[in-house]
């Protein structure tokens, strides 16, 4: 997929009040500084289109993005750090959970994880959320650039057969990415691209 115009639309903290326009629509959710905002800013090839930082918590609110005009794209506040006390640490913020049951247009969550670390509870939890609620999501490896290139298969290796040991059956869909090094961008837009065509068919 070419991308032919990104546009920051707005950012609240209500779904209610989140763009009313029927495109279908992705998110990407994730712990504080796995590379949320990153990632969006490779995909789109636009330096700075969601505001990134070094420190964690630098994302605040639903933040819409409207892509080539047909569909949007989604930048969230990152889980497991900013505003979540030690004991609920757990507990994802309401809107965001909000976000997720209430939007009808959301056709694929797109959790990203470090590729460095194994599965993290935080992260098994919100997959296991998503699954029970029925929302589609694929898994997004960031930061692949930390690995030789000889580690990042077995990292994705060993990431899923620990996954699959839990509650899934099979692995979900999932993506090798670097925003610095600009890996994965084509596969990743490529799978949007083809969730787009079954949605503008259908
Ligand atoms: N080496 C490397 N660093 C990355 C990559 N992606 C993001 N980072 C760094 O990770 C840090 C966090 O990036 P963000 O994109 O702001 O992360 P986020 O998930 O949006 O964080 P919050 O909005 O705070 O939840 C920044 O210092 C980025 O430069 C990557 O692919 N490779
Ligand atoms: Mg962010």
């Amino acid at each position: 997929m070419k991308i032919t115009s990104a546009e920051f639309v707005m950012s609240n903290s209500n779904v209610a009040k989140c763009p009313n326009e029927p495109l279908p629509e992705y998110a990407f959710i994730g712990r504080s500084n796995v590379g949320k905002s990153s990632l969006i800013n490779m995909l789109m090839e636009r330096k700075h289109l969601a505001k990134t930082s070094g420190r964690p918590g630098k994302t605040q609110l639903i933040n819409h993005f409207k892509i080539n005009k047909n569909w949007f794209l989604v930048d969230l506040p990152g889980y497991g750090y900013a505003r979540v006390s030690k004991k609920d640490k757990k507990v994802f913020q309401k809107y965001i959970t909000e976000y997720f049951v209430k939007r009808k247009q959301l056709v694929c969550a797109f959790v990203l994880v470090d590729i460095r670390h194994e599965p993290q509870p935080i992260d098994v939890e919100f997959m296991e959320w998503l699954g029970t609620n029925g929302i589609p999501f694929a898994i997004i490896f960031t930061k692949a650039d930390k690995l030789k290139p000889g580690a990042i298969v077995n990292h994705v290796n060993t990431y899923l057969r620990i996954l699959l040991e839990g509650a899934w059956a099979e692995a979900p869909p999932h993506f090798v990415t670097s925003s610095s090094k600009h890996m994965g961008r084509d596969a990743l837009l490529s799978y949007i691209g083809e969730i787009n065509n079954g949605f503008y068919t259908n």
